[in-house]
């Protein structure tokens, strides 16, 4: 499969970056304005580099928009031209808002009359270490060859759910902004370790060793059905050290921020959605 890249930052090169790691044979076809971006990527996972957006279109069998919401409809400009012959790619939209919708109206716009098959996607940014959790949904008119296409890209690089559209904003900050929150929360640790007179280093080994088995401890622990707040009661010993720091958090409004980031992004996403 030939799969095009039409803006090569930070979320494109994760996917492409931990796609080559793995044993799906896309061969990437990339272009970036900035052409320097594309051609490191390219010479990280062995791709082209396009001369434009329009022979990215032509060339490819899926095409992925990487570029930031705003610039969006830019680029569905240059690209609505090489949509109107009879073999189109799929288009894989990664933005954070952009709905389906909003893609068609602006591809209408720019002369595309009947919807090609659009795909959207909301991947994160651990797809680079095959370990990204991604939604995925799809245009009514995308055909069961592709759709298995696009899903086994972003399994290949994680987890992949197929959810409704109207989902998306809170997926969004759920797994697609939350990386962010997580590389935070570790360093804040990281840096209370060091007020108590460990190396940064030690601290931030400790903290993400033990942030890595807690969520695989949920991942396993939720078979069994045992959410959560039954793994912390058998942290928290009566009387002991971790009810104590966990009432202090809770009292600093450790639930109310992490509520409040989820509410602001969700927000957010949606303005950008038009
Ligand atoms: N970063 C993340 O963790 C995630 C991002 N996303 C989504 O992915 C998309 C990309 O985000 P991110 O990778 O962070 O952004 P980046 O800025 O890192 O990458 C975007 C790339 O597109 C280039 N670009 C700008 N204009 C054009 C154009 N007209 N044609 C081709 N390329 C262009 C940029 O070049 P230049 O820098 O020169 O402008 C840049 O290299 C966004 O829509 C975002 O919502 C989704 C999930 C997670
Ligand atoms: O910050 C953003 O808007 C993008 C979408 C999700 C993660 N990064």
């Amino acid at each position: 499969m030939r799969l095009g890249v039409i803006g090569t930052g930070a979320m494109s090169g994760a996917i492409a970056r931990g796609l080559t790691k793995t044993d799906n044979a896309a061969q990437f076809v990339l272009f970036d304005v900035n052409d320097a971006a594309a051609h490191t990527l390219a010479t990280d996972i062995g791709g082209e580099v396009a001369p434009d957006i329009e022979t990215v279109v032509k060339e490819c069998d899926l095409v992925i928009l990487g570029v930031k919401p705003h610039i969006q409809r830019l680029v569905l400009q240059e690209v609505a031209p090489a949509l109107t012959s009879s073999k189109r790619p799929g288009i894989i939209s990664i933005a954070a808002g952009r709905t389906l919708t909003a893609i068609f109206q602006d591809l209408a716009e720019f002369g595309v009359s009947e919807c090609p098959p659009l795909i959207r996607v909301m991947p994160n940014v651990n797809a680079q270490i095959g370990m990204s959790a991604s939604a995925i949904c799809f245009c009514p008119n995308v055909a069961d060859d592709m759709r298995a296409s696009a899903i086994s890209i972003f399994e290949a690089i994680g987890e992949c759910i197929e959810l409704p559209e109207a989902s998306f904003s809170v997926f969004s900050a759920l797994a697609g902004a939350s990386p962010a929150w997580f590389f935070q929360i570790l360093d804040s640790f990281a840096r209370a370790g060091v007020k108590h007179g460990l190396t940064k280093k030690q601290a931030l080994q400790a903290v993400t060793q033990s942030m890595l088995g807690s969520a695989r401890m949920v991942q396993i622990e939720s078979e069994k059905d045992t959410v959560p707040s039954e793994l912390i009661d058998r942290v928290c010993s009566p009387g002991g050290t971790t009810i104590a720091g966990l009432l202090a958090a809770q009292a600093a409004g450790l639930d109310s921020a992490l509520v409040q980031a989820v509410d602001a992004t969700v927000l957010r996403d949606q303005e950008l959605g038009g």
